[in-house]
């Protein structure tokens, strides 16, 4: 199911500065935005040539993204955005084939352009999978929580990412996602990395440590790494895997996601694994049951047109029908 600009709109958050926010309900498994980057990257090395292959007008697009308070580079220090200012400007610039600001690379870039790129690429960013960072006008808007109530995922199929609701949105509400790669962690792993990466501290409903859903929530993170870490630790002296322990613990970080309210494509993988842990010790009801919710989970968070979708139907080929 796909929304159009109708059902959602961007504007302030506060001190967040601007967010995107529902303006009518928005059912669980809508694809709210799906937006082709204004530009990929994959190293530091990559950015300058990017950036100098953007047309005038997403190079104003960029511009006009959110900068950092806390301005530190994240894959550059200012001596490197100096050398490759002065790299870029000896080197041949991308070929004008027209004048029109549509189409045509505005070319070279000054040192000073060049550091508040770079401040705003900081800021802006987001990981779309195989190690690729990008940066969009319209989704770099969507502020992070901890617990989001949407996923974005990149899509090949259509080259877009897309934000799709993780569950039901209100009217009004902000749309969110996490920019974190991992979203069982407990709280200072989290706010280091979103300080770290977009310099930000974030007071999402479960990073208030003042709480009773921020305090349960930690507590709850807590005993499950703590858990992980004891078997760990007994794993590396075993000579087979425990099967039947890695599925229960397995089943434990699942019931901790769902517990915390957080779903997309992290939950829907541990159900497919799920799925195939249970068919392997014999319990086909139960691994039928996983397949199913994994499959629904990554629909919800990636729409049937995903090759992701499609890889997981795949995987679970080897899974009996109900
Ligand atoms: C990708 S931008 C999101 C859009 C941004 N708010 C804007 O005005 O364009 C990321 C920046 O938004 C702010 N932000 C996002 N999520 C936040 C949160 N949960 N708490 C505080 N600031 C947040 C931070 O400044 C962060 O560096």
């Amino acid at each position: 199911m796909n929304v159009g600009a109708q059902h959602h709109e961007i504007r302030r958050a506060g001190a967040k500065g601007l967010g995107v926010f529902a303006t009518k309900l928005i059912p669980r498994g809508t694809r709210i935005l799906a937006e082709r980057p204004l530009f990929t990257v994959k190293s530091d090395r990559d950015l300058y040539p990017a950036l100098r292959s953007l047309t005038q007008k997403d190079r104003d697009h960029l511009k006009q993204l959110s900068l950092s308070e806390n301005k530190k580079p994240l894959f550059l220090d200012w001596a490197e955005a100096t050398w490759h200012v002065v790299r870029g400007a000896l080197s041949r610039p991308p070929a004008q084939t027209s004048d029109n600001s549509n189409t045509t690379p505005a070319g070279r870039i000054s040192l000073d352009d060049y550091k508040t790129f770079l401040a705003t690429f900081r800021n802006n960013n987001f990981n779309i999978g195989n190690g690729t960072r990008a940066t969009f006008r319209d989704i770099s808007r969507v502020n992070h929580s901890c617990v989001p109530n949407s996923q974005g995922n990149f899509n090949t199929a259509i080259g877009c990412f897309t934000v799709h609701a993780v569950r039901p949105i209100d009217q009004e509400q902000e749309i969110t996602i996490s920019y974190l790669d991992e979203h069982g962690a407990v709280r200072g792993v989290r706010q280091g990395q979103l300080f770290e990466s977009y310099g930000f501290e974030c007071n999402c409903p479960v990073c208030e440590p003042k709480t009773s859903r921020g305090r349960e929530s930690e507590r709850r993170r807590t005993a499950v790494r703590e858990r992980l870490m004891q078997y760990a630790e007994t794993a590396s002296q075993r000579r087979e895997p425990d099967l039947k322990m890695e599925l229960e613990l397995l089943l434990m970080l699942i019931r901790m996601l769902e517990e915390e309210g957080i779903a997309g494509r992290e939950l829907a993988t541990m159900y497919l694994s799920a799925a195939e842990g249970s068919l392997k010790l014999g319990d086909r009801k139960a691994a039928q049951r996983y397949s199913k919710l994994g499959l629904e989970m990554d629909e919800v968070c990636l729409g049937t047109d995903s090759p992701l979708f499609k890889e997981s139907l795949q995987r679970m080929r080897s899974i009996p029908r109900a």
